[in-house]
């Protein structure tokens, strides 16, 4: 099967042909004289580039070919991308496929940066990281789709980065640029920002921007970015492997060719077991091969447009996407009740204990002793400085938060000790399950009055999942406020909601109905503002770029 795949959504004018063994990319990038990416100019170079690279690769076609019409289908990026460089694309797949009087698909570009990877790697079910210029999620697929687990809550990754470039009077592309100049620097703290799966690069960017302005050396900026930015990236993927159980990590995007980020990734993966695949550097930075590879498993599966269906879009996100060329495998089972990583039994004659390796501590469970200890473990992947700093704080903000959450009547453990040095807490032992594993409407809906009686209390949980509440017969326990802070915002609160409701269409197999009532139990207790945030912040399109 020969597939020629077509790529235009924002810089990089390309086109590419899969033979079913082989790719072959012919790419024309377009590069601002000034400033980003303007939209009109690129449409511009979309016009001028698009129609030679498709000649270009047309030609290898019926090079390498002796049938008739040389392809036997047309792919193209519907989405998401700039309105008028996806026009161009689209304009040039259907007048392409009606003269050589083949089919057309539309790909999903978003979906193509992560299936080249779980292609090439040929693994089975792997969590995506998709770090690019105007997006950064986590995806895993379930039951048909793939669902976005954790992303950006303002802009892109490459974007993020290349704005800051753009302060320091570097020209566009500017994520290349700090990668070398982080070569010669050194650590400055930075905000750190991550909730639950979600996190935001706008504190951090800002920070970084003053402290050049302030005299800091641009390349000790640069480190300091990419150490803070990149941590972040692999704590929420290293946070969603947990989550799903799965030992498979691709990457994809081209934020992606940052070695420093793959170097991250890669201890992290190492460390807890898991597999970790970065494609090829051409198949990372936008190209039509990872749309061509996409496209031939996609028309293999029937899955193409008749011309009056295949307008772009701008907005196209990848769990909008029916995945019809994957074999529907059972769900993997979210690692049983527990949702752990890993327990072990320890049987010390009386006193049965288990630990727990989570994403970030160790935990062990003394169950007949009452007892619970968390250790928050070195991450390898982080600077240790950042890795010191962050394992202080959040152990401390669990010891303060989980007891203020006490005396505002929120079922938490007591905490009965707390050691800095180690960022070791013990708690009572409380609950005989966590949420996720005796998920009821009754229980969410407690869990709703909970998170509106701390947003009183003016604090976040952070982090609330299935997993980090447990139950028993007549209550539900809040645990692991590491994540959570103080706020007085309401899109925090909204925000804390969000995370919470995602973690149930993420695990629950009938999520409705305990969606529902999650805001009935918020609405019992809290604000009806925070709960209009919370429609709002579904509403947004979250990949669109907010100035
Ligand atoms: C919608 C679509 O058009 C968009 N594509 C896109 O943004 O191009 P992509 O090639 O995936 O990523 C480009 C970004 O990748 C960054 N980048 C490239 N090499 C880098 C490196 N070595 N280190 C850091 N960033 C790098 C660039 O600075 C730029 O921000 C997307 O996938 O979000
Ligand atoms: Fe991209």
């Amino acid at each position: 099967m020969r597939v020629l795949g077509i790529e235009g959504t924002a810089w990089a004018a390309s086109a590419a042909l899969h033979d079913g063994d082989d790719v072959v990319i012919e790419t024309d990038a377009y590069e601002p004289d000034s400033g980003g990416i303007h939209p009109r100019e690129a449409a511009e170079h979309m016009h001028d580039a698009i129609p030679r690279v498709v000649e270009t690769v047309l030609e290898h076609a019926a090079e390498t070919t002796d049938e008739r019409p040389p392809i036997d289908a047309v792919a193209f990026s519907r989405g998401p991308g700039l309105g008028p460089c996806l026009r161009v694309v689209g304009t040039a797949a259907r007048a392409l496929a009606g003269t050589l009087e083949v089919p057309v698909i539309g790909v999903n570009h978003m979906v193509a940066h992560l299936e080249i990877g779980r292609h090439a790697a040929d693994f089975d079910d792997p969590v995506c990281l998709n770090a690019s210029g105007a997006n950064a999620h986590l995806l895993a697929y379930r039951n048909g789709r793939y669902r976005v687990l954790g992303e950006t809550m303002d802009t892109g990754v490459g974007n993020a980065i290349d704005k800051f470039t753009r302060h320091v009077g570097w020209s566009h592309p500017g994520g290349p640029k700090v990668e070398q100049a982080a070569k010669d620097g050194e650590y400055v703290d930075l905000p750190y920002v991550v909730k639950g799966m979600d996190f935001s690069f706008s504190g951090i960017m800002s920070a970084a921007k003053a402290a050049v302005d302030e005299g800091h050396a641009v390349e000790d900026v640069c480190f300091s970015l990419q150490e803070h930015i990149f941590a972040m990236l692999t704590e929420v993927a290293e946070r969603a492997l947990s989550l799903t159980g799965s030992d498979e990590l691709v990457l994809g995007g081209g934020v992606g060719r940052n070695a420093r980020l793959r170097e991250m990734l890669e201890t992290m993966c190492a460390d807890r077991g898991a597999e970790f695949y970065a494609p090829e550097p051409r198949f990372l930075g936008d190209n039509a091969g990872m749309i061509a590879v996409l496209g031939a498993k996609m028309y293999a599966a029937g899955d193409t447009l008749e011309i009056p269906d295949s307008r772009v879009d701008p907005d196209f996100r990848p769990d909008q996407v029916p995945v019809t060329w994957r074999s529907d495998e059972p769900y993997r089972a979210v690692a049983g009740g527990q949702g752990v990583d890993d327990a072990e039994r320890e049987d010390g004659g009386e006193n049965e204990s288990e630990t727990i390796r989570g994403a970030e501590a160790v935990v062990t469970l003394e169950p007949d002793a009452g007892r619970v200890r968390k250790r928050r473990l070195p991450k390898r992947y982080r600077h240790p400085d950042l890795d010191a700093r962050l394992r202080r704080e959040r152990t401390t903000l669990e010891a303060r938060l989980t007891s203020h959450a006490r005396r505002v009547g929120v079922p938490t453990p007591v905490v009965r000790d707390v050691d800095l040095q180690e960022a070791t807490l013990e708690f009572e032992y409380v609950g005989e399950t966590d949420l996720q594993a005796a998920l009821t409407v009754e229980r969410v809906e407690s869990v709703g009055r909970s998170l509106a009686t701390i947003h009183e209390a003016g604090f976040v949980h952070g982090d609330p999942t299935t997993r980090n509440v447990r139950v028993d017969t007549d209550r539900t326990y809040l645990i692991d406020f590491g994540l959570g802070y103080h706020s007085d915002h309401l899109e925090d609160y909204a925000m804390d909601l969000h995370v919470f409701d995602q973690s149930l269409v993420g695990t629950a197999n009938e999520p409705e109905p305990l969606r529902e009532a999650l805001r009935a139990g918020y609405r019992e207790a809290g604000d009806g503002a925070v709960l209009e945030r919370l429609r709002e912040i579904e509403r947004r399109g979250r990949y669109v770029e907010k100035e």
